[in-house]
């Protein structure tokens, strides 16, 4: 874990508020979660890219904050055709709300991923999701809060930003890895970041400062594989796909303006139509995968 000196003082703050949040004090949800794995399956078999779209109110980085009915974007988010939902629930730095969440997922059919700075057991008993983040660089005991996750019945997202952090996240038994182009502790955004993170440029990784020798890549075969932050346009879209991702996910450049048709051009980016094809460089293709676990 970083410390925290290491993180832009947002991030810090996002922090100090999770750590103080009132807890719940009942006993532990029990999800009966849509399977992600299938959704994205479905979405390419009708020739979508598998978009995760995010209702982010505001952020940090962001100027303003829409305060349109979440159900509302939820369902323009599905109109442009999203196979799944990211929900901020964290209050006070990106607007967000369990109740939210709990609307939009009772609005909708897709898989809805809960959004929020979870550091301990008790914080997963917030709310029921059918994905929930883990963060890896924030949470002491990661193999243990994954179980705990898992336990309840959630499919568990565990976002890393180096192949340090990806390792980890293997090692936990991790079987849904979100790769953040954005560096928490300088909030800056490089897609590069998934490149190097899945060792899709070709030097094994060794930009993160590893030996091309480690067997990272090889354990990817059976993970979901989400790319998370900084895209904003069809050709981020494409990069990221042939790259290896599974879904991408996307907050700002779907909340910014007509939410429906921003998430319907990332949806297209990889019909033939554009002239492109959807690549995948790890030769296989989700509807080969057959694993729904969490
Ligand atoms: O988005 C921020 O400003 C931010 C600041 C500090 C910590 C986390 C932050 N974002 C969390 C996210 O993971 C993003 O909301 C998500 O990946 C979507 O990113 P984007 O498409 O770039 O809005």
């Amino acid at each position: 874990m970083m410390t925290c000196n290491e993180l832009a003082a947002p991030v810090r703050s996002i922090l100090t508020a999770a750590r103080d949040r009132s807890q719940p004090d009942g006993t532990p949800l029990a999800v009966s979660p849509r399977s992600l794995p299938q959704a994205i399956r479905d979405a390419e078999s009708d020739g979508r890219v598998p978009i995760v779209a995010e209702i982010k109110p505001t952020s940090p980085t962001t100027d303003g904050r829409r305060t349109d009915d979440p159900v509302e974007l939820a369902r323009a988010m599905i109109a442009g055709g999203a196979t799944a939902l990211s929900v901020l629930t964290e209050p006070d730095h990106f607007g967000g709300s369990p109740e939210a969440l709990e609307r939009v997922r009772q609005a909708v059919d897709v898989p809805v991923l809960r959004k929020d700075f979870i550091l301990r057991e008790e914080h997963l008993d917030v709310v029921a999701a059918d994905l929930v983040l883990v963060i890896a660089r924030f949470v002491d005991d990661l193999p243990g809060l994954v179980t705990a996750a898992r336990d309840r019945g959630f499919q568990v997202l565990v976002e890393v930003h180096t192949r340090e952090e990806l390792r980890a996240a293997l090692d936990a038994g991790a079987r849904f890895v979100g790769i953040n182009n954005r560096d928490l502790a300088a909030l800056e955004v490089d897609l590069s970041t998934f490149e190097h993170v899945v060792g899709s440029t070709g030097d094994g990784g060794t930009a993160n400062g590893l030996a091309a020798a480690d067997n990272l890549t090889d354990r990817l075969a059976d993970v979901t594989l989400v790319a998370e932050s900084g895209v904003s346009t069809p050709d981020d879209v494409r990069r990221l796909r042939g790259a290896g991702a599974d879904a991408l996910l996307v907050g700002s450049a779907i909340m910014d303006g007509d939410v429906e048709a921003n998430t319907r051009r990332l949806v297209e980016a990889g019909r033939p139509e554009d002239g492109r094809t959807d690549a995948d460089p790890k030769a296989r293709s989700t509807s080969e995968q057959g694993v729904d676990a969490a």
